[in-house]
């Protein structure tokens, strides 16, 4: 689909995990499918997962090769901001990805957001539920509700631009990616919302593909009230300092 094929580029696939172990092979073995035409690698970010997500990623690591997967040693939950920090140090390629292990993030999109930015020379290319051809799925009333809301609200205030701001699944230029995220602040779910309206701000070409966010099958979301109390906070401070 995209023409880059195992061309110049390398893309680094960082993935955060906490207590994935039901869908982390799945979520590997999709990304090496649709990425096989291109040099790639899969980092990881694993932590400490109880449920033994990381000894299935070392076992992983057998079959697809260490050099193609890596993996945080051990930590304690620091939160998801500080995963996706960890993984871009690690990242050797000239362009990363980041994206959710659950599966609501699908590979299947990941030549689509390559193509789109070698066609548009883009530093930033944003998966978006919030245009035609995008959409959720599985969610209940109230989770599209919280994500509507959450997303209009900011929106409103911080008119950034771009239509999903509290998505995740994006493909960054590295050297774009290392400098916004040397400016964000936020720790936790907000980060990514703080990336995308600090990436505005600097003036980053940002373009947008559709994708179909497709409710987690296997174990539960770790969005909870105090991630909610988070994001208003997170809101705010951008309203006030960007
Ligand atoms: N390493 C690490 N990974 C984490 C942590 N918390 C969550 N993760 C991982 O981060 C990914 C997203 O977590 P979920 O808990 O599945 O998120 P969600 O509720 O489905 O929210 C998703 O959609 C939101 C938009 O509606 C997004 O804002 C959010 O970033 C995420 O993509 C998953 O791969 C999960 O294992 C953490 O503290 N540490």
């Amino acid at each position: 689909m995209a023409e880059d094929k195992k061309g110049e580029n390398k893309y680094s696939i960082i993935i955060p995990t906490y207590n994935e172990r039901l869908n982390i092979a799945l979520i590997i073995y999709l990304v090496f499918k649709h990425l096989k035409d291109f040099n790639f690698e899969v980092i990881v970010v694993d932590d400490g997962s109880p449920d033994g997500t990381q000894d299935i990623v070392k076992q992983l690591q057998q079959v697809y090769g260490e050099d193609h997967i890596l993996l945080r040693p051990r930590a304690k939950k620091l939160g998801l901001g500080t995963a996706y920090v960890h993984g871009l140090k690690h990242a050797s390629g000239n362009f990363v990805v980041i994206m959710d292990a659950d599966l609501s993030h699908h590979p299947k999109y990941l030549p689509s957001f390559i193509k789109k930015q070698i066609e548009t020379g883009a530093s930033i290319v944003t998966g978006t539920r919030y245009v035609t051809g995008g959409g959720v799925h599985g969610w209940n009333l109230m989770r599209k509700l919280t994500s509507r809301g959450a997303n209009v609200l900011a929106q409103t205030l911080l008119w950034p631009g771009v239509s999903d701001l509290t998505g995740s699944f994006r493909l960054y230029r590295k050297s774009a990616l290392e400098d916004i995220i040397s400016s964000v602040v936020s720790k936790g779910y907000v980060f990514q919302m703080e990336m995308i309206v600090r990436a505005t701000r600097k003036g980053y070409h940002i373009e947008e593909v559709p994708i179909t966010f497709v409710d987690r099958v296997y174990g539960s979301s770790k969005l909870g009230g105090s991630e909610i109390v988070e994001y208003l906070k997170g809101l705010l401070y951008l309203l006030v300092t960007t």
